[in-house]
């Protein structure tokens, strides 16, 4: 860095000048250099790493870099007000933000300013953005389901409370639609959620939002959005703000869900960000410490035990990947740290294959015990039938002669994709879920052509509502299918076969 004679010169007489208070000058400082988002400050021999530092005009910045003869520090703000010599002042706190209920159905910034145009937010308590995650004696292990509502994920992938399960695919696969979801199932279901927008285009965020107060959900969602077009500290601060605002529920000792929309876009700011303070690029040009940034945010998500208020953060990060590669840098690091992947395929979803989840390439590693006992009781053989299906079909291509077997494997396999397939914004209830999936197991569509399958599991689930509620009931009290619900549950079945291909044949 080199500095001008005359510049040093007038610092020395500066520092000379004001000898006696020497301790309040380490809190002011003079800003050298000022350009695409960065400032360098010379004087502030006592700043903190991620201290908010206030520049004039109401422009905040953030200790980035602490070099030895000066500070470099990223703007939060329009560095167009701030020029070389001006005065910084630390304020001796670090980044903060409002959090509490009355975040609940806003749209915020990261800095916790309203952006919906429903006015200020006051709240009583600000939090810390940045904190360490809980410690291992304060957890504990993850048992309770988080229904997405998408059967595929509730069945094959089951995600608990205090999970980190990572959505992963290529663009336009999916993704965002997933978290939506997740977030619209968890109506009266006590649960609270964050969205976090990363580098989005205005127009979706104001969609997504849209979508939500439509269903309802954002009686309990807060949103928070740092869009394309926000300076590249701000999309840094993102998910980390609204990491905050879930801890504070956490800490009330409740069931919270936030989705990081997207981390690859969270990735790419950062590696600006170090670029621009010049810290030496890696791999694909991201810092080094690329991996920590990932690995201390999701580890903030946690399921608290009871001496600790037994409340949990459940994450949903999401990557974009290219051209389906997980094995690039970015995506391999949030697998390894993530507790599974739900693995969007672009082949699927153009195949009409919606949800487009690849069940081979998807694991949750929270597994079934984040399942209710009836769910385990009929998901059991789901994921190796699927694997079967996809097997046999890649051989069946080559032969016209199948044996019964392998018709039988193939035409099931087949019935099977058509149950998970699944419209968006129509979340199913565990006990739908249960029953589609009962019907399956016990071979009721054996009969039907596949085609008609989603219609039979769609009339099955309504008139089973209409005149069985008792076994619906029982589902959702007794979270588990009883020797006598299971012979009431086949015989309303077989019934209702015999009536839907009466109904078919007639039409
Ligand atoms: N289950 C589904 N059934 C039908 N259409 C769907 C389904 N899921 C997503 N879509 C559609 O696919 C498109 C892409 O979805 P989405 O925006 O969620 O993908 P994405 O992977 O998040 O995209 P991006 O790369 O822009 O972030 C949208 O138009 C959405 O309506």
């Amino acid at each position: 860095m080199g500095l001008r004679p005359d510049e040093i010169s007038a610092l020395i007489k500066e520092q000379i000048k004001h000898f006696d208070d020497i301790i309040e000058l380490k809190d002011v400082g003079t800003v050298m250099t000022v350009g695409d988002g960065v400032s360098l400050i010379h004087g502030l021999d006592n700043a903190m790493l991620g201290e908010l530092l206030a520049f004039p005009n109401d422009v905040y910045g953030m200790v980035m870099n602490l070099d030895e003869d000066c500070v470099g520090a990223v703007l939060l703000g329009s560095e167009s007000t701030i020029k070389e010599g001006d005065e910084v002042k630390r304020t001796g706190k670090i980044m903060e933000i409002p959090v509490g209920d009355e975040m609940l159905g806003r749209v915020v910034n990261p800095l916790g300013q309203a952006i919906d145009g429903n006015g200020e937010i006051i709240t009583a308590h600000t939090r810390p953005i940045e904190r360490v995650a809980s410690g291992v004696m304060t957890r504990k292990s993850v048992d309770q389901p988080l229904q997405t509502g998408i059967t595929s994920i509730d069945a094959i992938i089951p995600i608990g409370r205090g999970q980190r399960e990572l959505i992963i695919g290529d663009r336009q696969t999916g993704k965002t639609a997933i978290a939506i979801d997740t977030i619209l199932n968890q109506k009266d279901q006590d649960i609270y959620c964050v969205y976090v927008a990363i580098g989005q285009k205005n127009s979706t965020v104001a969609q997504i939002v849209e979508k939500l107060r439509k269903g309802g959900a954002m009686e309990y969602t807060t949103v928070v959005s740092a869009s394309a077009s926000e300076l590249a500290p701000v999309q840094y601060i993102a998910p980390y703000a609204g990491c905050a605002i879930a801890e504070e529920w956490l800490d009330q000792g409740k069931d919270v869900l936030i989705v990081y929309d997207d981390l690859s876009k969270h990735a790419v700011a950062y590696r600006t960000v170090s670029l621009l303070l010049k810290r030496p690029p890696g791999r694909e040009a991201y810092p080094g410490d690329v991996f920590y940034l990932h690995s201390r945010l999701l580890e903030r998500a946690c399921r608290l035990n009871e001496e600790n208020g037994g409340g949990s953060i459940t994450a949903l990060p999401i990557i974009e990947t290219q051209a389906g590669d997980i094995s690039a840098y970015i995506p391999t690091n949030v697998i390894s740290i993530t507790d599974g992947q739900i693995f969007l395929q672009q082949e699927l979803f153009n195949a009409g294959f919606r949800p487009a989840i690849d069940t081979g390439l998807s694991v949750s590693r929270v597994g079934s015990a984040a399942q209710i006992k009836a769910m385990k009781q009929v998901s059991g053989s789901l994921k190796l039938e699927l694997a079967q299906y996809a097997e046999m079909q890649a051989f069946a291509q080559f032969g016209s002669d199948l044996d019964a077997a392998t018709k039988a494997t193939l035409d099931h396999g087949a019935k099977v994709r058509e149950v998970l397939k699944q419209a968006q914004y129509s979340p199913r209830t565990v006990s739908t879920q249960v029953i589609t999936l009962f019907a399956l197991k016990y071979g009721f569509t054996k009969t039907l052509e596949v085609e008609q399958v989603a219609a039979f599991m769609d009339q099955l689930v309504e008139h089973i509502n209409m005149t069985q509620r008792d076994i619906i009931d029982e589902i959702n009290e007794q979270k588990a299918i009883s020797a006598d619900l299971e012979k009431r549950m086949k015989d309303v079945m077989s019934a209702f076969v015999t009536q839907f291909e009466k109904t078919q044949t007639k039409g």
